[in-house]
């Protein structure tokens, strides 16, 4: 069977039709005629593997990666890096336009990553006997792998150090991760499924085998989908700088991901605080766009729910002597009363993928004070519901994509709204 592939959609995949259904196809790229073999069938659209391609198209590039198709990690690594990001670009306007009914017909600017390779700042390894790696794509299966293209060299050449450490231990942790600053000194955490009361090594034998940078590792269990630690050797946080400032970033709290791209995220927000006197920053982490927001604004206040992270952006706060910021630990898709009394006359927002809820899109559309929303996302189709309704008193000024996730069908893009006369 051969399908022409019209485009791709979010998610990663081509679209074709076959039969006069809908057919998703992974690893193509639009234009191409593609053999195919149907996986699953629905009464609306059909499942299909590439199994050649018949019509190449002019973007499609050898995988660098040998575990490419097989890990679950990485969904375009058969396309040159230009065409990711352009396509990337018009999936993003095209999820805006069609969930939030929006008329959106450019992006102001697009970021690529600098480095479409070797970006990443952190990994989860899954350990599972001796195989430690990720998991099979659609599968629960775990890929044992020695390095990953889209991991900083630093990180990569830890892996076969945690294989080493894995021989001393009696009870095999379920994951390790691995964090590493711009600088290289590193954070790990073993996580186990239950309680262990001791761990064997210390951290002079971890750095042996990790690296001299290692500055703590955490050992943790499960409990009710969240990470409880049990013991901490060493410390339990590294620094970032970026924008000027230095960020303190513990083992449990969020920071981006892409060395390359921070900057460019921070560029990208700082061009639209505008002039404006009062500013929130909902779910703000260890304060990455609040304190360097801070310089552009009479007082800025960040929202935040993770206690770790609240306590890395008061730590930060006082770090680079910054007097107008305040952080305040909250769920942010509750803060509706706060706002409303704060009266700020901008929002930043960076949820996670999940977008915000609809107490703040309604807080949002209620409160006269706010001119502007800076909204950042890692996820179009939440941020296109949001837009749908926020367009009710706001239209969208500016639109920018930064590129956070080469060779992965994720999508982060920041969106400007100016509240309407
Ligand atoms: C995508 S990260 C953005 C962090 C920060 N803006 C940055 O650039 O580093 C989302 C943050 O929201 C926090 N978060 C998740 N749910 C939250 C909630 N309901 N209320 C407040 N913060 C939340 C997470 O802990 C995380 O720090």
């Amino acid at each position: 069977m051969i399908v022409k592939i019209e485009k791709l959609v979010y998610g990663g995949k081509g679209i074709g039709k076959l039969d006069g259904r809908v057919c998703f196809v992974p690893f193509v790229l639009p234009d191409e005629e593609v053999e195919v073999e149907i996986k699953k069938e629905k009464k609306s659209f059909i499942e299909c593997e590439p199994l050649s391609i018949v019509e190449k198209s002019p973007f499609r590039t050898d995988p660098p990666c040998r575990y490419f198709r097989y890990c679950g990690g990485c969904d375009y690594q058969h396309i040159t890096y230009e065409k990711q990001v352009e396509i990337k670009a018009e999936i993003l306007l095209e999820t805006l336009n069609r969930i939030g009914r929006l008329n959106i017909d450019r992006i102001d600017k697009i970021y690529p990553s600098k480095k479409p390779f070797n970006y990443r700042n952190r990994t989860q390894l899954k350990i599972r006997g001796e195989k430690i790696g990720f998991y099979m794509r659609e599968s629960r299966q775990i890929i044992n792998i020695d390095s990953c293209l889209l991991l900083k060299e630093d990180i990569n050449g830890m892996i076969s150090g945690v294989r080493e450490i894995l021989k001393f231990l009696i009870f095999q942790p379920e994951q390790v991760h691995i964090y590493s600053s711009s600088d290289g000194e590193a954070l790990v955490k073993f996580v186990y499924q239950k309680r262990v009361r001791r761990f064997p090594l210390g951290l002079k034998h971890l750095r042996s085998f990790l690296s001299e940078k290692l500055k703590g590792a955490g050992i943790y269990h499960r409990k009710d989908d969240l990470l409880k630690r049990d013991v901490l050797l060493g410390e339990s946080y590294i620094y970032e700088e970026y924008g000027g400032i230095k960020f303190r970033v513990s083992m449990d709290s969020f920071f981006q991901v892409n060395v390359y791209q921070v900057e460019n995220l921070l560029d990208a927000v700082l061009q639209n605080i505008g002039d404006h006197e009062k500013a929130v920053d909902l779910f703000c982490g260890v304060g990455t766009l609040t304190l360097p927001s801070a310089r552009y604004i009479k007082e800025i206040y960040g929202i935040e729910s993770n206690p770790y992270a609240v306590n890395d952006a008061n730590h930060n706060r006082k770090l680079n002597r910054i007097k107008n910021a305040k952080f305040f630990r909250m769920d942010a898709n509750r803060s509706g009363g706060f706002i409303a009394e704060l009266k700020p006359d901008l929002v930043i927002i960076d949820p996670p993928r999940t977008g915000v809820s609809d107490d703040l899109v309604r807080t949002f559309l209620d409160t006269d004070s706010i001119k502007r929303i800076i909204y950042v996302s890692c996820n179009p189709s939440t941020l296109a519901r949001d837009l749908g309704y926020l367009k009710e008193r706001y239209s969208v000024e500016k639109v920018y994509m930064i590129d956070m996730f080469p060779q992965t069908y994720h999508i982060e893009s920041v969106v400007v709204l100016q509240k309407m006369k």
